[in-house]
């Protein structure tokens, strides 16, 4: 049994984004990243600022985790992180949970293949847009969502881009029309991380997401896609945990 970087365990929760927002789920947070987004709301995950709270653990006693925090109140695990395609061996946990009785979620950027993505029942795919001062490696992301694809996987998947500005959108828009084969999500960005006052940030959040339909409303390219906020930030703020 491998062992698995783990720095969060919470919930049960609702995933807050995305193609399954508002289902009651449980988190699995894994640690490192092979991105270093400039507004990255998990940037314990790979800055060093965590590493003493990184724990080791296979997928069994990853399950134990979840059965304590969670007992008999959920049926579903989301997978964050960091970047969890970074582990190969991943599929154990994925399997364990499936073999309970969960559903499994997964987050990840469209940087590196896994095969047991083929195995999710709700994978999300969160290419970064400018603002991130990240690049695409386009050749990967082609060779991600076509192995999905021919593995007949294209609804269990969707590509979800955060949106800070204009620049964001004309990528959104660029995505959207490379692969109009799968369900397209735009996200508000949150650019207050260090927020504490958890009113004041859902009003800026609420602003930028009414921002964001005005641009899509405006937009013939995004006509088949939704656009959502975080509602965990709306409800809970910058906590962790949550
Ligand atoms: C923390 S990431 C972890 C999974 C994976 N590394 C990824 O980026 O897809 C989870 C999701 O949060 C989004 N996210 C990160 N920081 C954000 C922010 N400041 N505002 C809105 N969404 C953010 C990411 O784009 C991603 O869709
Ligand atoms: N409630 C809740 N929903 C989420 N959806 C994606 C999250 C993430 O950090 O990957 C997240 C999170 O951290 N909390
Ligand atoms: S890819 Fe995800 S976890 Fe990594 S830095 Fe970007 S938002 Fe954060
Ligand atoms: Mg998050």
């Amino acid at each position: 049994m491998h062992k698995f970087p783990v720095l969060e365990i919470f919930g049960p929760t609702i995933q807050g984004e995305g193609m399954v927002v508002g289902r009651k789920t449980m988190f699995v947070r894994t640690a490192g990243c092979d991105y270093s987004c400039a507004w990255c709301d998990s940037a314990f995950t790979w800055d060093g600022s965590a590493k003493d709270d990184i724990r080791k653990m296979t997928a069994e006693a990853i399950y134990t985790s979840l059965h304590e925090k969670g007992g008999d109140y959920f049926d579903h695990v989301t997978i964050s992180g960091g970047n969890p395609a970074l582990l190969k061996h991943l599929h154990e946990l994925v399997d364990l949970l499936q073999e309970k009785g969960c559903e499994i979620a997964l987050e990840t950027q469209g940087s590196v293949w896994q095969d047991w993505f083929n195995a999710i029942d709700d994978l999300t795919i969160s290419p970064k847009p400018p603002s991130s001062r990240m690049s695409t490696n386009w050749d990967k992301l082609d060779d991600i969502v076509n192995r999905l694809e021919h593995a007949g996987r294209s609804s269990h998947t969707s590509l979800k881009v955060v949106v800070f500005n204009e620049e964001d959108i004309d990528f959104a828009k660029m995505v959207h029309k490379r692969y109009p084969q799968l369900a397209f999500f735009l996200q508000v960005g949150n650019e207050d991380l260090q927020e504490t006052n958890d009113q004041q940030l859902a009003m800026k959040l609420l602003q930028q997401y009414e921002w964001l339909i005005d641009q899509v409303m405006q937009s013939s390219e995004l006509n088949h896609v939704r656009v959502l906020p975080q509602v965990h930030a709306l409800l809970w703020g910058n906590k962790r945990g949550v």
